[in-house]
């Protein structure tokens, strides 16, 4: 690779700490995963592992199954008619794809913040509580504690503290955002999959949103699919590069930037295609 890419690349890492990402045990892992849509295998036989506690980014061209392999992980594809999964997805040791897997409570051990804000019509505290409620916590204390614990995690706190029964449509996007991801934390997940959860934002509220995933970090195994090399080059220990469909490289992200093993790994993060 061109010596000044390489630099400029080597500059976006901003945390100095070397991870040894391989040391930390899988926390999920694709085992020959595909997911087809009819016909359409658009997840071909993936594997992979996801470390515990750590930020692993999902990055490639737009259609190469990036969202779609997030997805499979809380199993909201089962949403989409005619869309079916082949292989092993395996989460603390259990197929998650076995038929008697309960959806409902993999999804809230698997909290999922999307591109849009998705919002709930209600005030701003029953966004937060609505998980917790569903769960059938029903004393006003805990809910309150948890409610408050939530929106301190997601640094919105401060900014709607005094106003936690107006409707949350009335905040702005990237508070709208952090909403959202104090949304999927109320549940206490394990996992956080983020799909492209800065696409909407403007780089400020993008910036806040980095900043959780790296103090969130450690607490919880977050997958995040982004479009934008600098930010995955910013927040994650480790990169999935996907071609269309195929896993094409996985590594530690300061290596897979720097000193990628495929040529379509470096044509792609030196901007030849894509
Ligand atoms: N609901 C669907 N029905 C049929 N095909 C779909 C569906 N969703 C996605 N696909 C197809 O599956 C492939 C992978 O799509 P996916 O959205 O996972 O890619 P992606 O890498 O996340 O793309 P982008 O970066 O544009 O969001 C594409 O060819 C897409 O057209």
């Amino acid at each position: 690779m061109n010596e000044k890419i390489k630099m400029n690349q080597a500059a976006m890492f901003s945390a100095d700490e070397e991870v040894d990402v391989f040391q930390r045990p899988a926390h999920v892992k694709a085992d020959a995963f595909s997911v087809f849509y009819g016909d359409f295998e658009a997840v071909k036989r993936v594997d992979c592992e996801f470390p515990e506690g750590l930020v692993t980014a999902m990055i490639g061209p737009s259609g190469c199954g990036k969202s779609t392999l997030l997805r499979a992980i809380n199993r909201m594809n089962d949403l989409i008619p005619g869309c079916r999964a082949g292989g092993n997805m395996i989460f603390d040791g259990e197929n998650i794809y076995r038929k008697d897997i309960d959806v409902v409570s993999l999804r809230m051990r698997v909290g999922m913040v999307f591109q849009k804000p998705n919002v709930f019509p209600k005030s701003i505290y029953d966004n937060i509580a609505y998980g917790p409620r569903l769960q059938g916590i029903k004393n006003r204390s805990q809910l309150d504690e948890i409610v408050e614990s939530s929106l301190r995690q997601a640094a919105i706190w401060d900014e709607v503290k005094d106003r936690l029964s107006s409707n949350a449509l009335g905040m702005s996007g990237g508070q709208q955002q952090r909403l959202c991801l104090a949304r999927a934390l109320a549940v206490k997940p394990e996992i956080l999959l983020m799909d492209e959860p800065t696409s909407a934002l403007d780089p400020k509220a993008t910036a806040k949103i980095e900043d959780l995933v790296g103090e969130l970090r450690g607490q919880y195994t977050i997958i995040i699919v982004t479009h934008n090399m600098q930010q995955a080059a910013r927040v994650s220990d480790l990169t999935a590069f996907m071609y269309e469909g195929t896993l094409v490289e996985f590594g530690a992200t300061r290596q897979l930037f720097t000193r990628p093993s495929e040529k379509q790994t470096e044509d792609y993060i030196t901007g030849r295609f894509g």
